[in-house]
């Protein structure tokens, strides 16, 4: 079964001069499938994961997400498409500093109205899963940012969402701390069958996703599919991404394995 469609996706942002980020983008995501979005530096990633996460709107073509056009829903019920069936996992955790971390995991559930009993049955398995149970009672600033990432994707799936959209979740922690933030995530994916869709520069981030999409000029360039080695992929990927060309920026963010 395909959870997300993205049928000839074109985007032009408008201003004095226009510019168009996207065109002409195809792309057809399995249930449970993990993909990787990667590209030099303005090829129109952000814009893709924007467009499809229903955060920016398409200039023309359509974004299915098991079956549904999030683009032509009411104000109202696009807000309760986002809480119900999307998570999102961002660079800088966007968690709020005035709640606990436990606070900040079940806030997607606080805002749906669900009873207390409901939530603590949530949260507890999903605190174990991500290795954060212990600091459930701490504040954002007490923890480290492998945990914050940690809570911020226990906060993405308290919902079981039909997709999970992460925009470099890797891009403000060290090598130690993105390894075990990959891991889990792999092991969420494999576990409860989640979607993913991962925008990212890290090619050892990259190497954790089934298939890696390579996007140049907001088009698709290439894309592989993993086989049962992860060294093999990464280094597949760190040559197609040096054969794309890329600034020093991107360069520095390729991780050694
Ligand atoms: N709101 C906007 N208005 C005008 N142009 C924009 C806007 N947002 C992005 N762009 C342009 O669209 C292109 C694609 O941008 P996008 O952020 O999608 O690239 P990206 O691949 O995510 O880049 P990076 O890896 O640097 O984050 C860039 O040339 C960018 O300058």
């Amino acid at each position: 079964m395909d959870m997300l469609i993205v049928r000839n996706l074109e985007k032009v942002y408008a201003g004095s001069i226009a510019y168009r980020a996207m065109s002409d983008m195809n792309l057809v995501v399995g249930k449970g499938e993990f993909v990787g979005i990667m590209g030099p530096s303005g090829s129109g990633k952000t814009t893709l994961l924007n467009v499809v996460s229903t955060i920016d709107t398409p200039t023309s073509g359509e974004v299915l997400i098991n079956g549904e056009n999030p683009h032509l829903l009411s104000k109202h019920d696009l807000a309760l498409f986002r809480r119900r069936k999307l998570g999102f996992v961002f660079q800088d955790f966007n968690l709020l500093d005035t709640l606990t971390i436990g606070e900040n995991i079940l806030l997607p559930l606080t805002l749906d109205g669900k009873s207390v009993k409901e939530m603590d049955a949530k949260l507890h398995p999903v605190a174990k899963k991500l290795g954060i149970t212990e600091i459930l009672n701490k504040r954002t600033y007490e923890v480290s940012g492998g945990q914050r990432q940690r809570a911020a994707i226990a906060r993405a799936i308290i919902h079981s969402p039909s997709l999970l959209l992460a925009d470099e979740p890797t891009g403000n922690l060290d090598s130690k701390s993105s390894r075990d933030v990959m891991e889990m995530m792999e092991a969420i994916n494999h576990t409860d069958q989640t979607t993913m869709l991962l925008v990212t520069h890290d090619a050892l981030a990259a190497s954790y996703c089934h298939r890696v999409v390579f996007i140049k000029d907001g088009r698709l360039y290439n894309e592989f599919y993993s086989g049962n080695n992860r060294q093999a992929f990464f280094q597949q990927i760190i040559d197609m991404l040096s054969l794309m060309g890329g600034n020093a920026h991107e360069l520095s963010t390729l991780r050694v394995h």
